[in-house]
């Protein structure tokens, strides 16, 4: 049986934020310290800007350090929705200018071939992340694992090896509305740290409600059930 993820609570944005960036950079140190290099993955979204904007300030040999993103919408970065524009704007800034992109988007004929493009490019990366950034949606998607998506199956299957799908649109109006990229619940198994960054007492309901539910259709459920060492930081500020 898997430990359940106590829930560490935060009084305001900052602390949380501040928290949450000092863990990021404490295991990005020392990867490059041990290992001459680390490999961070983080969210889009809009949760994680504050987080972005400490690390971005954070004195690590950023030149050493790789950044990609958990998940992305299939949108080029000119696009508002773009989650590497996010990083790019906010994490890619300050002292991490030195840090290096791997964006999941390229612009290929279909979404699934360009999720073999960006699974090749974290492959030759490393393929392990030393440290994950994760943001969650009120529905309980986590990266672009949506409950009710017909991916959601194999991005849940644990016995895969790490890699990056391709998530097509809802059908009906069901989420997501946008084709999408996202890495599997084994890179999650396979990283050094993972952090769960929520803000506001809804996300935390969805969190405390999905926890428990079915590993199968529920991503939360799944990375518990999967033994993610998931350290879970929230904020009831929103
Ligand atoms: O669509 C996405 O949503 C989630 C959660 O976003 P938020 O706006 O509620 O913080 C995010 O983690 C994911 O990376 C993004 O693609």
């Amino acid at each position: 049986m898997s430990e359940t993820p106590a829930i560490e609570a935060f009084n305001s944005v900052e602390t949380w934020a501040e928290a949450i960036a000092a863990r990021l950079a404490e295991t990005l140190g020392a990867a490059v310290r041990d290992h001459g290099r680390a490999l961070f993955a983080g969210p889009g979204g809009s949760t994680p800007a504050p987080v972005y904007r400490r690390l971005a300030a954070t004195d690590l040999d950023w030149s050493k350090i790789a950044v990609t993103l958990v998940d992305e919408r299939y949108v080029p970065e000119t696009s508002p929705e773009s989650n590497a524009r996010l990083i790019r704007d906010v994490l890619l800034q300050d002292k991490a200018a030195a840090a290096r992109f791997i964006p999941l988007y390229t612009p290929e004929v279909t979404v699934d071939r360009a999720a073999i493009v960006a699974a090749k490019a974290l492959g030759d990366a490393g393929g392990r992340f030393d440290a994950v950034l994760l943001g969650m949606g009120e529905d309980g998607h986590i990266c672009s694992m949506f409950p009710e998506s017909p991916t959601l199956k194999t991005l849940l299957t644990p016995t895969l090896k790490p890699t990056v799908l391709g998530v097509p649109h809802g059908r009906d109006g069901m989420a997501p509305t946008l084709e999408r990229l996202s890495i599997n619940l084994p890179y999650l198994m396979s990283a050094g740290r993972v952090i769960l960054g929520l803000k506001g007492a809804a996300k935390r309901l969805v969190f405390e409600e999905q926890y428990q539910g079915d590993p199968k259709t529920q991503p939360i459920a799944a990375l518990i059930a999967a033994g993610v060492p998931l350290e879970v930081l929230w904020t009831e500020e929103g």
